[in-house]
């Protein structure tokens, strides 16, 4: 369960919103809307530990993340969290094989040929049978593929996403959000960005960063946001 209590940041004398309170379930899909630049991506980053907040807490089962150390935030990165962006962030120069290793560490720990999940994860996307293939060969939307397949190999308990759909066609973007929902199926929270109404609805529950308040949810009582935005 994720907590944000009366989170707040501001840019110099710019506060993008403050006082925000919204708690994320295990298994739930989250859309943060909002018009452009009110801060949906600084919010991601901030449950990401990209960005530093003003004030506030996250907890994480109890526990304020945004207290950790350096060492502690890189650990709680590289073991609970997964990211998905509009341009999909993956190795450019590597194979798609390579790429799915990174998630797991499966490059130094397995040979080749033994790495759990990867060719489940790679048909499960559409590209089993590619994975000799360079990523910069690939489409966008074939990118944005393999970034949704090394989400399924590393099983993060947080997928923070970015517009993921932004640049997709009809069908990836549907794949994208089965993928996201499946995953949140396994215990997964997912928390998206975006400014495409179908992902929202798709979504259990959609936070307005720009009002600080819940658009609509699906999900009994628990949620509640009630911050505050000012530009
Ligand atoms: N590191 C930074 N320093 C100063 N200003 C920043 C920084 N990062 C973001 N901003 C500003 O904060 C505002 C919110 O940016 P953010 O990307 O979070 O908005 P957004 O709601 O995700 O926008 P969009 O929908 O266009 O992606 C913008 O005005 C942006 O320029």
């Amino acid at each position: 369960m994720i907590s944000i209590e009366n989170l707040s940041k501001s840019f110099g004398p710019r506060t993008l919103w403050s006082e925000v309170n919204l708690t994320i379930r295990p298994e739930e899909m989250l859309a943060l809307v909002g018009p452009s630049g009110t801060g949906k991506s600084t919010l991601l980053n901030c449950l990401g530990l990209l960005e530093t907040t003003d004030s506030g807490r996250i907890l994480v089962d109890g526990h304020d993340i945004t207290r950790l150390s350096i060492s502690a935030r890189r650990r709680f990165r590289r073991d609970n969290l997964g990211y998905l962006f509009q341009n999909y962030a993956l190795i450019d120069n590597a194979t798609i094989a390579a790429n799915l290793d990174v998630a797991t560490d499966a490059g130094r720990l397995r040979p080749a040929g033994r790495r759990a999940g990867h060719h489940e994860a790679l048909e499960r996307v559409g590209l089993a049978g590619r994975e000799k293939e360079k990523v910069h060969y690939l489409s966008g939307g074939e990118q944005q593929r393999v970034a949704l397949a090394r989400l399924i190999v590393k099983k993060p308990s947080l997928v923070l996403a970015d517009e993921p759909t932004g640049a997709l066609d009809k069908d990836n973007t549907a794949l994208v959000v089965d993928v996201l929902r499946d995953l949140s199926h396994t215990g997964c929270a997912v928390v998206i960005a975006t400014h495409q109404d179908h992902v929202r609805d798709s979504c259990d529950t959609a936070f307005a960063v720009d009002t600080g308040h819940l658009t609509h949810t699906t999900l009994p009582e628990v949620n509640v946001g009630n911050g505050s935005h000012r530009q």
